[in-house]
Formats: structure tokens, sequence, C-alpha cells
């Protein structure tokens, strides 16, 4: 029986601490507020929309959707991106992705200011993550892995730490997160050779691949412990979503895991939350 590594827990403490910071700030004249950029109505976007909404009210933040017919144009979109990003309200800015096909995305991206890039849209976050400059965000997901991580004190310096994923999302931004940690990290895929044997060499396993329950028992070992980041509809369960663990099999092997849903999915909103009061503390001169 492996421990369960439940988000609620570390939820729940990053929204009091959340809490506190944001009634701090307040006192100062200054809400923080999170601006969310929409195109179109992708049920998965609306989704995330709904969670965001709800950690903001519930530490005290502001925020804003701003939403765009899915027929939008590149210049009209151009244009709405640049005045988001201009207005001084907004301190940070999440931009849903994919973008129809008719937009081009890279660009737009890039037109989000870097101090307001809570979500690692940009080149320039990306630069910022890749040097370890500390004003710069990651993507939300890799924040909340290591955020699990640490709340649950599981030790990272000189360990074995392999991400099984090479997104841009999670895969490449978590494994600059895992070096800081001074872990000693393996990036590997689904062209790895011999991937099972590789995997199952890891203390810390970050399941990062996209492909529904993909980690079966012979990619782990006893006294790991395993990060499942996926969110992939459940094959075997329609309409409900599942990891790209296979709990079920893994579970009674390893030493720790998080569950899906309930684990690392349910901290992502609060890490943008916590991300966007952190860029108003920068932008207010506050740290
Ligand atoms: N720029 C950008 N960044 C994103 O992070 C992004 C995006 N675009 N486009 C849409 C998708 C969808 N997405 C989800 C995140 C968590 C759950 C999720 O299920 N979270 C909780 C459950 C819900 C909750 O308790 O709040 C869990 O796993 O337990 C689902 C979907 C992020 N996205």
């Amino acid at each position: 029986m492996a421990e369960r590594l439940a988000g609620k827990a570390v939820a729940d403490a990053m929204k009091a601490e959340l809490s506190q910071k944001v009634t701090a700030i307040k006192a100062k004249g200054i809400t923080p507020k999170l601006g969310i950029i929409r195109v179109g109505a992708r049920p998965d976007d609306l989704f995330y929309e709904g969670g965001a909404k709800k950690t903001c009210d519930s530490i005290g933040m502001a925020y804003q959707v701003f939403e765009y017919p899915a027929d939008i144009e590149q210049a009209a979109f151009e244009q709405a991106v640049i005045s988001v990003g201009a207005n001084k309200e907004i301190n940070g800015i999440l931009m849903f992705a994919p973008l129809p096909k008719q937009l081009d995305e890279k660009k737009i991206r890039n037109l989000i200011p870097v101090e307001k890039d809570v979500d690692c849209m940009t080149i320039g976050s990306a630069a910022k993550v890749y040097t370890d400059d500390p004003t710069g965000f990651p993507p939300c997901t890799p924040t909340a892995c290591m955020d699990i991580l640490k709340f649950y004190n599981i030790p990272l310096k000189g360990k074995k730490a392999v991400v099984l994923g090479r997104s841009q999302v999670v895969g490449k931004p978590v494994a600059m997160l895992l070096l800081r940690e001074h872990a000693t990290v393996t990036i590997c895929h689904s062209r790895t050779d011999d991937l099972p044997a590789v995997c199952a060499d890891a203390d810390v396993l970050i399941a990062a691949v996209g492909r529904a329950k993909m980690v079966k028992a012979n990619f782990v070992k006893p006294g790991q412990v395993i990060i499942d980041v996926g969110i992939n509809e459940d094959p075997a369960n329609p309409g409900k979503y599942c990891g790209d663990v296979d709990y079920a099999e893994v579970e009674p092997i390893v030493a720790k895991i998080t569950p899906v849903p309930g684990g690392v999915g349910s901290v992502t909103t609060v890490v943008l939350c916590k991300q966007t009061i952190q860029a108003c503390e920068m932008q207010n001169g506050l740290v």
C-alpha cells in the first residue's frame, strides 16, 4: 500500500498562506488580479476556468475573463491580447491554449508581457526558467509538481528523478525545476530504449507523457515516489479521466503516489493564483 499524496492538503495549505498574503496586499490598496483570455468555449478551457475562478474567490483575489469568438481574426486578437497586457489592473494572464487554427499562436503568445506571463507562454519566460532566473514563471503544472514534492518532504538532492515526457509545458520545465533542487535528472519518452527499465531506476518518477495508464508494474519498483501529471480520458470509464499511471497496478508496489483526479491537477489553479500574486508584488515593488 502506497501513501497517497493528495493534492487537496497541498492546495489547502497554499490557499491559507495566499489568503493572508492577499489581505496584506489589499491593506496597501492593491488587489491582485488575474486576467483570463479565452477564445471560443472549449470544455477543457471552461473546466479549468471554473476552477481558477473558484480558487481566486476563495483567497480574495480578483479576476476578469476576456472572451473572444472562436473565429476571431489574427489582427483583432493581437490587438486584444496587447490591450489586456497593457491593462494596469491585471497582474497575471492565463491565455488558454491551444488557440484556434486560424491564429498564429507562436506570435500571439509572445505578445503577453513577460512580467504578467504566469503560465509560461512566452519565449522570455522560458528563457528565465532555463537560466534559473526567479523572475520568470514556469508553467503552473510543473510548479504544482514541485510544490507537492516540497509539501510531502520528498528528498530530491542527489536523488534520481526521471521525467517521462518531453513537452514544452511539463516535461522540459519540470526537469529544470528538479535540477534546481539538485536532483540527477533523466528525461525519457516514448522512443527511449528500454523505457520501463529507465523509469524503474528512478527515486522519483514524474509521469507526463499524456497516454492513459501507460506506466505499468514493470515501470516501477518498491520505494519509489510517483507524480502522475496525466489528465486523460479513461478508456475503461467513458466520461471519467485517469492519469498516465495505471494506478491499480502501480500503487501496491511503490512508496508514494499522487492520485488522478485529486493530485497534481487539483494544485494547478492554486499555483496560478500564487504566481499572479507574486507578479503583483513584483509589479508594485512589494518584494
Ligand atoms: N495555457 C493553458 N494552461 C493550462 O493549464 C490549460 C490550458 N491552457 N488549456 C486547458 C487545459 C485544461 N487544464 C486542466 C487542468 C486541470 C484539470 C483538472 O482536472 N484538475 C483537478 C480537478 C478539478 C479541481 O478540483 O479543480 C484534478 O486533476 O484533480 C483539468 C484540466 C489546464 N489547461
